[in-house]
C-alpha cells in the first residue's frame, strides 16, 4: 500500500485493525515482438518444430533427444515464437540457477516481451512480483528452476523442461515432487504440449517413449558447422603422471592454451582433499557425527569440513592420536588441482567454478562473462560446469576421475555417470574448432566407458532399459523408499520389520520388500539411517495400500524417530 511502511501494516494486522490481502488482478496479456530473426533451422530442427506445433492447443509430451550442441534451444525458441504469437504463455524450467543468465539472455535477444525469473535466489517480494506478473499475463515467459513449475499461468501454451535428466528437478526434502512428472500432469490439465529436452535423456523418459506416452524427436548432428568431439581414454595404471594428471593430457592442455583456446577440467569434488591422514600411525580425520571423512579446505582459511552434516573443525596441528607432526592429504579436490594447474601453467589463468568459488551473489555471472571472452584459460570445476553451458572457446575437456561414479551401490549410478560423461564431454568443440575429450580412469575396459566411446549414449540407454526390465527394476516396476532415522539402529530395524510384516498380509498386492537395511551412509549427523524399498508392478494398488499403512506407521513410531516416504526415489542415499 502506497505511503505506509510494511512494518506499520504488519503491526496493525497483528492488532486486528486491518488485514493484508492480495487483490486478484485482471489477466492482461502483453503482445510479443520478435527482436531477432530465427536461425535457419536444419531439417531435423524443422521437423521437431513442426511436430510440436501440430499439438499447439492440446496435450502431447515430447522427448527432444538431441546431441550436445545440436541446437535444442533454437528448437525451443522457434516453437515458443509461434505459441507467444497466439498470445499464450510459456513456462521454461532449467535445472540450475546458474543456467538462468545464459537462457534469459538468449530469450531476451530473440523476443521483446516480459520474462519473469523464478529461482531460490529471489527474496519474497521479488518472488511475489514474478508470480503476479505470470498470473496477470504481464509475463509472457516464465523461466525458473524446479519450483517454478507451480507458477500460476492461466493462459499456458507450452511447457519446456531443459536438461530433463537432471536430478535437481526432483525435490528430495520436505515436500517431495519431481518437476518432470508435475510438468507432464500440468500439460495434461492445461491442454498444452510439454517438451522434455536433453542430450542424455533419463531412462524413465525413454521408457515413456517405449510405452507410447511420449513422442521422441531426435537431433543427430551438431548445429551449424560444429563437430562432435573425439573421446580418448587415459589408462591411469600405465600413464606417466604429474600431480595425478597424465603427461599426455598436460601436453595437450599446453598446446591448446598456446593456440589461445580454453580447456575445461572436471572434478566432482570440491575442497582441497577428501582425506587427512597421519603419516605415522594412519589416523584419519573423520566427522564425529557421520560415517565419513572430513574434507580438507584451505580457503578462505585452513579447516576441516564434513560435506554431509556441515560440521566444521579447526585443522589439527599434529596427529591427535600419536602427536606426530606430519599430517598428509590424500586425493584431490578442486582446491588442490587448482594449485597444481597454477604451478604447471603459470602464464595462464585458472578459473575455478564450484560452490565455494560462486557462493557470493553475482560471482557466477562475473565468471561466466569472463569465460565468454575469447581468451585462453583453464576452467576447473564440478557439476556446475557440466550442465548445458555453451562455452564456444573450449576445445579440450578432461575428466580427471571417472572411477568414483562406477563404484556406487545405487542402481541408477551407471545412468548418472553416463549422463555426466556425455554432458561434460559435450562442452568441447562447440565453436569453430573441433574438440577432444580425455577420460582418466583405472578401469579402461569398463563396459560403460566402451559403450560411450565406441557407440553412443542411446545405445547405452537401450542396454540399460533391457537390464532394468530383466531385473524388474524401475521404470518396469514402481518403487517407494522408506527412510527411517533415529539414534538407535536396532530400533529402526525392529520397527521397519514389524511394519513390513503388516504390508505382506495384503494377499492381492504383488510386492517385493527389500530390507530393512542400513543406508549407504549408516550414521549421519549423529543419527542412524535405515532403508526399506517397496517394489510392485501394480502402481495403483501399491499406492492404495501404502496410504493407510503409512498413516499407521506414523502413529506407531516413537517421537524421536523420523520417517520419510519417497515415491519413485531417484537416489537410494
Ligand atoms: N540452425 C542453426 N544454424 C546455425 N547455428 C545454430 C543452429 N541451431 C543452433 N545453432 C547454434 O549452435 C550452438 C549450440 O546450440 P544450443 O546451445 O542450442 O545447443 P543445445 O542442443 O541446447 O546444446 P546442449 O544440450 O549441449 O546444451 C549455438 O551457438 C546456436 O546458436
Amino acid at each position: 500500500m502506497a505511503g505506509i511502511e510494511t512494518a506499520t501494516l504488519k503491526a496493525l494486522e497483528k492488532k486486528e485493525i486491518c488485514a493484508c490481502v492480495l487483490e486478484p488482478q485482471d489477466f492482461n496479456p502483453q503482445p510479443m515482438q520478435l527482436a531477432q530473426m530465427p536461425l535457419t533451422a536444419n531439417p531435423e530442427q524443422k521437423h521437431a518444430v513442426e511436430q510440436v506445433l501440430k499439438y499447439r492447443n492440446q496435450y502431447q509430451a515430447f522427448l527432444l533427444d538431441g546431441l550436445t550442441g545440436s541446437g535444442k534451444t533454437e528448437v525451443y525458441l522457434q516453437i515458443m515464437e509461434q505459441v507467444l504469437k497466439q498470445g499464450k504463455q510459456v513456462l521454461v524450467l532449467v535445472p540450475e540457477i546458474g543456467l538462468t543468465p545464459q537462457t534469459i539472455s538468449r530469450f531476451q535477444s530473440r523476443f521483446h516481451c516480459h520474462i519473469a525469473l523464478l529461482h531460490s535466489g529471489l527474496n519474497d517480494s521479488k518472488r511475489l512480483q514474478a508470480w503476479q506478473s505470470a498470473e496477470t499475463g504481464k509475463a509472457s515467459i516464465v523461466l525458473g528452476t524446479r519450483s517454478a513449475i507451480y507458477t500460476p499461468m492461466p493462459n499456458l501454451g507450452l511447457i519446456i523442461l531443459d536438461e530433463e535428466h537432471d536430478l535437481s528437478f526432483k525435490q528430495q526434502e520436505g515436500f517431495r515432487y519431481h518437476a518432470r512428472d508435475v510438468a507432464l500432469y500440468r500439460g495434461h490439465l492445461q491442454q498444452c504440449p510439454v517438451i522434455l529436452g536433453s542430450a542424455t535423456p533419463s531412462i524413465d523418459s525413454y521408457a515413456l517413449v517405449q510405452h507410447g506416452k511420449m513422442q521422441a524427436l531426435e537431433l543427430n548432428q551438431r548445429a551449424g558447422t560444429a563437430l562432435m568431439p573425439k573421446i580418448h581414454i587415459l589408462d591411469l595404471k600405465v600413464a606417466q603422471k604429474q600431480h595425478g594428471i597424465s603427461l599426455q593430457l598436460i601436453q595437450d592442455i599446453k598446446k591448446r592454451l598456446e593456440k589461445k583456446e580454453q580447456v575445461l577440467i572436471f572434478l566432482n569434488r570440491r575442497g582441497y582433499a577428501p582425506v587427512l591422514i597421519c603419516g605415522s600411525c594412519g589416523w584419519q580425520a573423520q566427522c564425529p557425527h557421520c560415517d565419513a571423512n572430513f574434507t580438507v579446505h584451505r580457503q578462505p582459511y585452513q579447516h576441516l569440513h564434513c560435506h554431509h552434516c556441515g560440521t566444521i573443525h579447526r585443522m589439527p596441528e599434529h596427529c591427535p592420536q600419536c602427536q606426530h607432526q606430519e599430517l598428509v592429504t590424500l586425493g584431490m579436490g578442486t582446491g588442490k588441482v587448482e594449485e597444481h594447474l597454477n604451478e604447471l601453467f603459470p602464464d595462464f589463468e585458472v578459473i575455478r567454478v564450484d560452490r565455494d568459488s560462486t557462493s557470493r551473489v553475482g560471482s557466477w555471472q562475473k565468471i561466466y562473462d569472463k569465460i565468454q571472452k575469447s581468451e585462453p584459460a583453464i576452467l576447473l570445476g564440478t557439476q556446475m560446469l557440466a550442465k548445458g553451458h555453451h562455452f564456444p572457446y573450449v576445445t579440450l575437456v578432461a575428466i580427471l576421475d571417472i572411477d568414483s561414479g562406477l563404484l556406487s551401490v545405487d542402481f541408477r549410478a551407471t545412468e548418472r555417470t553416463a549422463q555426466l560423461i556425455v554432458q561434460v564431454a559435450g562442452r568441447a568443440g562447440r565453436g569453430e574448432h573441433k574438440g577432444d575429450v580425455y577420460l582418466q580412469t583405472l578401469r579402461p575396459d569398463h563396459a560403460l566407458l566402451n559403450t560411450l566411446v565406441n557407440e553412443n549414449y542411446r545405445v547405452f540407454a537401450q542396454q540399460t532399459l533391457k537390464e532394468r526390465q530383466m531385473a524388474r527394476m524401475p521404470p518396469y516396476r514402481y518403487a517407494i523408499l522408506i527412510r527411517c532415522e533415529s539414534k538407535d539402529q536396532a530400533q529402526n530395524t525392529e520397527f521397519l520389520q514389524k511394519h513390513a510384516a503388516l504390508l505382506r498380509q495384503y494377499p492381492d498386492l504383488a510386492l517385493d520388500i527389500w530390507g530393512p537395511i542400513p543406508a549407504p551412509m549408516e550414521r549421519k549427523a549423529g543419527r542412524y539411517q535405515s532403508h526399506m524399498v517397496l517394489l510392485s508392478a501394480d502402481r495403483p494398488r501399491l499406492h492404495y495400500y501404502v496410504r493407510s499403512w503409512w498413516q499407521n506407521m506414523l502413529q506407531d513410531k516413537p517421537s524421536s524417530m523420523k520417517l520419510t516416504l519417497d515415491i519413485d526415489p531417484q537416489e537410494l542415499s
